[in-house]
């Protein structure tokens, strides 16, 4: 099969890790109030290793497997064949297709246990950027009878954009089988739309309620249940009672469930072994969260307002490869946006209050490279798949409040969706770094607190003089 223009299926070598260290001395005192930093009282960090080469999209998968495979710590490490994993012949010749030559860690390890008869639960936890869609997808295609024309498999994302993208696997991998596919996401069916028929239905909670609730879609065939970033799915904070009630109108047996994720925190972990009763469980340490091939900087700021000078400055660098600009809120989000294209950059925002038709054209605009820079919210923090993507800059850090709107004043940095939107470069083994913005001590800590509990190094670039500033984040994006 032909790559898209968005390059679903290329791959680039993996970054080698650095060993680099921030001067604790230069963090603040706990005990004091911390004065806002300027960037003359911390030392420069000394320069990330330039003997790697630029991303290149085009590098074929295979090179990269067998970089990786020197490293059997590797999330992307195999010692196994799709072959030997039990597939049907049809969907080889689909993954092959893609481009695939061999499974990744979380592939060859998850895809025994879900193709296994009878059918038993899982719940798996795999890094960002390391394959766990194409495990649910070909569990999906592996358990569709072709010959029934009802839904069977159900696929739950936590937004269109996603949805529209596993959707995206699911018609590559099952390129060589008869299988039909439909969405559950606003605006795609007709409003009289009466009986869906196809066999896999991926979307998102509300529609599917909507749907199974007006009986378009019939669940009684259903006998794949798939939450992709269960934890946020499941989240009593954020989209668990929807998800919820999806369950409740499937059937009661023979629905195998399947929760994948890279983070799966404590308050969620418990609800979703109850959630999938029995279920086979991968997880990961709490220092194995994110790839090393992420790596992470940060930036001093003066107040809000040099937050958006020095995101300007970084123009040229954001447009090297593609870049993601994460910000608190829709309106900041416009905002900027706004005000760069009135000063001649080229830049694009999504956001949740976009309609359904304007935020299918940002993204897939975005995924052609025809966008080089997108400025959002958390709406695409999770999931997204763009290869190209070689930065992201989180603008305002995430925070608890955004994912729990009933506890408003919660400021504790959002650590999970951190590490999801981090993870929107350094794919499969691609290089990618994240520049955090930090302007004040409740940044700074947030920031701090962040580093601490993901055990990551997060590295000081300076912002006082330009040149310096740009010559260090070329070097670190090579
Ligand atoms: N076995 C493989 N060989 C080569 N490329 C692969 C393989 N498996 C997956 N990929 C590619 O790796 C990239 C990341 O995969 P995927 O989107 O499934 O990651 P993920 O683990 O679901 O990440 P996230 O946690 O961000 O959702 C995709 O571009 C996919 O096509």
């Amino acid at each position: 099969m032909e790559k898209d223009a968005d390059g679903f299926y290329t791959a680039a070598p993996a970054a080698k890790k650095q060993d680099e260290k921030k001067p604790d001395e230069k963090k603040p005192d706990e005990k004091k109030p911390v004065e806002k930093k300027p960037d003359e009282e911390k030392p420069d960090e000394p320069a990330p290793s330039t003997n790697t080469e630029l991303i290149n999209s085009t590098f074929e998968v295979s090179v990269t497997l067998a970089d990786q495979q020197a490293d059997s710590s590797s999330p992307l490490y195999s010692v196994k064949t799709f072959e030997e994993l039990g597939l049907h012949q049809d969907l080889l010749k689909g993954i092959y297709d893609m481009g695939f030559s061999k499974p990744s860690k979380i592939q060859e390890r998850a895809l025994p246990l879900l193709l296994s008869n009878p059918p038993t639960n899982m719940i798996g936890q795999s890094q960002s950027g390391t394959g766990k869609t194409a495990a649910f997808v070909l569990t999906m295609l592996s358990r569709v009878d072709f010959s029934i024309n009802k839904p069977q498999a159900v696929c739950l994302a936590p937004s269109r954009e996603l949805a529209r993208q596993i959707m995206s696997v699911v018609i590559a991998m099952g390129k060589f089988t008869q299988v039909q596919t439909e969405y559950a996401i606003k605006d795609n069916l007709p409003r009289n739309a009466t009986r869906i028929t196809a066999q896999i239905i991926v979307g998102t909670p509300g529609t599917m309620i909507e749907l199974m609730r007006k009986k378009v879609i019939d669940v009684s065939d259903v006998k794949v249940f798939v939450l992709d970033e269960a934890d946020n799915m499941l989240d009593q904070d954020g989209l668990g009672d929807q998800t919820l009630r999806v369950k409740n109108m499937l059937p009661k047996s023979q629905v195998q469930i399947i929760l994948f994720s890279a983070t799966f925190p404590d308050h969620v972990r418990a609800f979703a072994s109850k959630f999938a009763p029995n279920a086979n469980k991968i997880e990961l340490q709490k220092e194995e969260l994110s790839v090393d091939s992420i790596r992470q900087f940060y930036m001093d700021c003066r107040d809000a307002e040099h937050k958006y000078d020095i995101l300007v400055t970084l123009y040229t660098l954001l447009t090297i490869g593609q870049s993601i600009i994460f910000c608190q809120h829709r309106h900041t989000a416009d905002r900027i946006s706004a005000r760069m294209t009135a000063e001649g950059h080229h830049v694009a925002s999504l956001h949740g209050a976009k309609d359904a038709t304007e935020r299918d054209e940002i993204i897939d605009r975005f995924r052609e490279g025809k966008e080089k820079v997108l400025i959002t919210t958390n709406v695409i923090a999770r999931g997204i798949d763009i290869l190209q993507v070689n930065m992201v800059v989180n603008y305002d850090l995430p925070l608890m409040n955004e994912r729990n709107t009933t506890h408003s004043d919660d400021s504790r940095p959002d650590v999970e969706t951190y590490i999801h939107r981090i993870g929107r470069t350094g794919r499969f083994g691609r290089k990618g770094i994240s520049v955090n913005f930090v302007h004040d001590r409740k940044t700074w800590l947030q920031m701090e607190e962040i580093e601490k509990q993901t055990g990551k190094k997060i590295m000081r670039i300076e912002t006082n003089d330009i040149d310096v500033m740009e010559e260090k984040m070329r070097k670190a994006m090579k």
